[in-house]
């Protein structure tokens, strides 16, 4: 008998076609509500479970007694409460690397976005109150030779450092627990304190996974480090940001601005007071959302759920130790 996978997220046919051959599955295209009873009842025998965003808790994991795996569709796992799953032998895995440039081009988008005003500046056109010479009300700032600070230099960190090094001439500072001595020899990245980057930086972006230590991490006493000047991306989780702080630090002009991909409520509440602000640039956590890596996060995830189903080592597992426990 095939094992049974559970899948919450839609994915290419031609992915579900693949795990097909080895799994028996249910599949929600679109499932809203996680607490379906029909999702509920299908966790009862369910073996595999995959898709991305479903806080994967102790309560849920409750509801699947016979739960081998659990494979994120996306990098970030901070939905996955890992201690517990790993407390009851439960393979996690996630989707690094097939996504990282497609993640970097965005927050490089961002940059640019954030520092000429494109979002804003395309609404200008379009609503046709270009009406004269352009002059003062339409400029922005250069990205170019400014100073970006990375706080978090990893995959994604090392990528966005990279096209600003060889695409912008800019300088690097980032802010990480370990060094990254890579990106320091192929970028020329210095590292620092974060103090010191935050004081220091034209552009300061945040790409750190969300964790304990990671909470908040921005609020408003680093906004009061950071330069007048300065444009702050989020791209990491939106709460690794004091949000009501940003929302100060950008209406009271304490930093010029900033470009978000990440909110604490995902979608955002419409009636958000940071919508209200004109200098922000807001995408809707849009970072892997291409149809190519969107297709390779498909396929890595699926060869987690299927090597994990029939005794193999997924590729890319995150609480490896199980693998020896089990
Ligand atoms: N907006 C979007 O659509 C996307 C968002 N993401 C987010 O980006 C995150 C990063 O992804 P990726 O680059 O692949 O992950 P990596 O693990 O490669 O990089 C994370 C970096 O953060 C650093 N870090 C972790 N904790 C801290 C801390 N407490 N203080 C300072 N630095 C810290 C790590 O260095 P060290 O361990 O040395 O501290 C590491 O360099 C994901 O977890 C996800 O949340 C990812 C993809 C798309
Ligand atoms: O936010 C996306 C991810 O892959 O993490």
């Amino acid at each position: 008998m095939k094992p049974k996978a559970v899948i919450y997220k839609k994915i290419p046919e031609s992915v579900l076609s693949v795990i097909k051959e080895s799994c028996d599955v249910s599949y929600y295209e679109n499932l809203q509500d996680y607490s379906d009873p029909e999702f509920l009842e299908d966790l009862k025998d369910a073996q595999g479970l995959m898709g991305s965003s479903l806080p994967i808790t102790k309560e849920l994991l409750d509801h699947a007694p016979m739960l081998k795996i659990v494979c994120n569709i996306s990098v970030g796992y901070n939905n996955f409460d890992i201690e517990e799953l790993s407390k009851r032998g439960i393979m996690a895995t996630n989707t690094p690397d097939v996504l990282t440039d497609t993640t970097a081009d965005l927050l490089f988008g961002l940059i640019l976005s954030a520092a000429r005003r494109i979002a804003e500046l395309d609404s200008f056109v379009k609503e046709g109150r270009w009406n004269k010479l352009i002059g003062e009300d339409c400029f922005g700032v250069d990205v170019h030779h400014k100073t970006l600070g990375i706080i978090g230099m990893g995959r994604i960190g090392s990528a966005i450092a990279k096209r600003a090094h060889l695409g912008f001439d800019m300088d690097i500072l980032y802010h990480n627990r370990t060094n990254n001595e890579a990106a320091e020899t192929l970028y020329r990245a210095q590292k620092c304190e974060l103090d010191e980057l935050l004081a220091k930086s034209d552009f300061v972006c945040l790409m750190t996974p969300l964790s304990a230590e990671t909470k908040h991490l921005i609020g408003l006493r680093e906004f009061k480090q950071m330069k007048k000047s300065a444009v702050f991306i989020n791209g990491s989780r939106g709460e690794t940001v004091n949000e009501d702080d940003m929302i100060e630090a950008l209406s009271s002009r304490i930093i010029a601005g900033a470009g978000l991909d990440v909110y604490t409520q995902e979608p955002i509440n419409p009636d958000n007071r940071l919508l209200k602000l004109k200098n922000i640039v807001t995408l809707p956590h849009i970072g892997s959302a291409t149809s190519e890596t969107r297709t390779k996060m498909a396929v890595l995830a699926a060869k987690n759920l299927v090597n994990g189903l029939t005794g193999k080592t997924p590729p890319s597992i995150i609480n490896p130790i199980i693998l020896h426990t089990r």
